[in-house]
């Protein structure tokens, strides 16, 4: 399909004797929001790994903006603008939100960091991306989950992301936390300018956020509709049919 910003074509991944990906086919718009469901152990983690740039698939291709790119780290795969978030990961917690914002590529006025400039832009970014805080020189350890999250997201925002990958972005976190990153990717899907596949569990919110769901089932996708065309119904049924026939698999084994 043309205009997809990301493409994930026949994608195979072993570890030893299991497979964890058989033949994945996958693809991204422009600005498009997709879900990636699945049951514990589909190889969700293991695709997105893939995507940006941690493991080598043993067959298949990555394709981004139309062309075919063989990624060798996870460094190149966010030179061409794939970025993933993930929890706890993210950010220094010894650090300021601002220091954070500017962590590796810090503004030097030499042969100092130019605090002020780093301060200012961070503030200027953050608000422009509706993350609301009140003070950028704060630790990061005394922000909220949420906060954290949100402040990673709007990081690989300004370090030109094109392609962002969220690993559960929403586990563990309380209502109100969770909203502040829903709202977030609600704003970026909005300005379509940043493609965004999120791995989720609650299939409400990915309902309520994804234009598109992927179910993830034995190494392959067996399952893409447009979230307006699916219910949580349905995604719950088809995970419930999935568990069913892995436990009916292991009681005859
Ligand atoms: N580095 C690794 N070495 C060996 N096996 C691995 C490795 N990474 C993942 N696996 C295996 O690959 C399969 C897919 O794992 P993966 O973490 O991708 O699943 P997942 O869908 O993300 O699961 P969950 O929802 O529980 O996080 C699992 O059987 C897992 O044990």
């Amino acid at each position: 399909m043309t205009g997809d910003a990301l493409r994930v074509v026949g994608v195979a991944k072993r570890f030893g004797a299991l497979t964890a990906l058989r033949d994945v086919n996958l693809h991204v718009a422009k600005g498009e929001v997709l879900g990636l469901i699945g049951d514990n152990g589909a190889g969700k983690s293991t695709l997105m790994k893939i995507i940006c740039g941690f493991h080598r698939p043993d067959a298949g291709q990555i394709v981004v903006d139309g062309t075919e790119v063989v990624l060798r780290s996870v460094d190149h795969a966010r030179s061409l603008g794939i970025d993933t978030v993930y929890q706890d990961l993210a950010l220094v917690n010894e650090l300021s939100v601002y220091h954070n914002m500017f962590l590796n590529r810090e503004l030097v006025r030499w042969p100092l960091l130019n605090n002020r400039a780093m301060r200012r832009r961070a503030e200027e970014h953050l608000r422009d991306m509706g993350v609301n805080l009140p003070d950028v020189t704060v630790e990061v350890a005394k922000l909220s989950g949420g906060q954290r999250q949100a402040i990673a997201v709007a990081r690989s925002v300004y370090s030109d992301a094109r392609i962002l990958l969220l690993d559960e972005p929403l586990a563990a976190m309380g209502a109100k936390e969770g909203t502040l990153i829903l709202d977030l990717i609600r704003d970026l899907k909005e300005r379509g300018e940043v493609s965004i596949i999120i791995i989720a569990h609650n299939y409400a919110q990915v309902l309520d956020v994804c234009d598109r769901v992927n179910l993830l089932q034995h190494g392959e996708i067996t399952f893409d509709k447009r979230a307006t065309d699916t219910s949580l119904e349905e995604l719950t049924e088809l995970v419930v049919a999935e568990y069913r026939t892995s436990r009916n698999r292991r009681r005859h084994a």
